[in-house]
């Protein structure tokens, strides 16, 4: 047990609003703990006060913790921070991915209990699936759930024409997921994971594949490494056993797309609610269609003072959505070999 003297600067600090103070006086407690041989309750102190400190949040300026918290420099080119509020609940999955999500969850709210047996929890996960199908939304979810900064790769700013630097910025972000604990980002992951990637030079963006597999292999932190693609198929086979769980991300089917419609639509849903028939309009959309066909046509009621959409404008959203998304996937531009780009 503390003494009474560590008690009071403990309420004193806490009182007084003085974090630094109050993480130190809590590492005197875990070391007096760790000393009389309660090792089990040191380690535990020792996690909260860790997780507590990897939680500063954007508007607290005093913790240690800010400028990692808060990319600056270099970093700040290479990351950027936020902090969902996002639950499992927003989202709607298939059970498959739900049970992952949950077992990923569970494992890394009782990391310290699997740590101390010598095991480590799942944190490094690969997404895959079509766009628009919630891998973004994941990340964030995670993050909400877990308390923890998301901190998403600009992968703009990380692949550069000059292949050496780009192995160099990837160590500094493998530094910070060392030092910060957050879930860490990595979007459009086929950029370097695959072997045709948007670099000149082949061999140079072998050469960076190369130290992500050798970092993300010697990763020992406490932090969530999501990487994300929709082209699954042309990752480096190399790449898979680095990842703890590969999950798989699909098009709503006719049940999901009505329990988003639903959800999205909430107190503008139309009367009478042909939701039958409305998610037979939808089928073929992502969720990310099907969120912004309804969140259009909520707009158009907002603007005619109506409080209910009308089963028309949505089927007309979805239309537009669909015409929007043939005419964008026509004009795709997919990177090849030589880094220049064709249509
Ligand atoms: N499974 C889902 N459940 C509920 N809403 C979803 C789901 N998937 C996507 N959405 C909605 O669509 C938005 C965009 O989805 P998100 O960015 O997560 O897709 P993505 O798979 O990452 O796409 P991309 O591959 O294009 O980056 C989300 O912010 C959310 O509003």
């Amino acid at each position: 047990m503390a003494n009474a003297e560590q008690l009071k600067a403990l309420v004193k600090s806490h009182i007084e609003r003085d974090d630094r103070h109050f993480y130190s006086v809590a590492m005197q407690v875990a070391a007096r703990e760790a000393k009389v041989g309660h090792g089990k309750l040191a380690q535990e102190l020792r996690d909260m006060i860790d997780a507590a400190k990897a939680r500063v949040s954007p508007a607290d300026t005093t913790g240690s913790l800010v400028p990692l918290a808060r990319p600056r420099g270099e970093l700040a080119n290479l990351l950027t921070v936020a902090y969902p509020k996002n639950r499992l609940a927003d989202m709607v999955l298939d059970e498959e991915v739900a049970e992952q999500l949950r077992r990923i969850l569970k494992e890394q709210k009782h990391h310290s209990r699997i740590r101390e047996h010598g095991l480590s929890p799942r944190r490094k996960l690969l997404l895959v699936g079509p766009p628009g199908t919630g891998k973004t939304m994941t990340a964030s979810v995670l993050a909400g759930e877990l308390g923890i900064p998301l901190f998403s790769v600009r992968l703009d700013a990380l692949i550069t024409k000059f292949m050496g630097e780009t192995a160099a910025k990837l160590r500094q972000i493998f530094d910070a997921i060392n030092e910060v604990r957050g879930v860490y980002f990595f979007d459009e992951f086929d950029a370097i994971g695959s072997q045709r990637g948007l670099a000149n030079d082949v061999g140079e963006i072998r050469r960076v594949l190369n130290s992500f597999l050798q970092m993300i292999e010697s990763d020992q932190s406490y932090s969530l490494i999501l990487a994300a693609t929709n082209h699954v198929e042309i990752l480096d086979y190399a790449l898979f056993r680095r990842f703890d769980d590969v999950i798989e991300y699909r098009l709503p089917t006719g049940p999901q797309a009505a329990k988003l419609l639903q959800a999205r639509l909430g107190k503008f849903a139309p009367k009478p609610f042909p939701l039958k028939a409305l998610t037979v309009k939808a089928e073929g959309l992502s969720y990310a269609e099907i969120r912004r066909a309804v969140d259009e046509s909520i707009k158009e009621a907002v603007m005619h003072d109506e409080d209910r959409v009308e089963s028309a404008a949505l089927t007309r959203a979805f239309d537009e959505r669909r015409k929007f998304s043939i005419r964008m996937n026509n004009k795709k531009v997919v990177p090849n070999h030589a880094g220049s780009t064709a249509s």
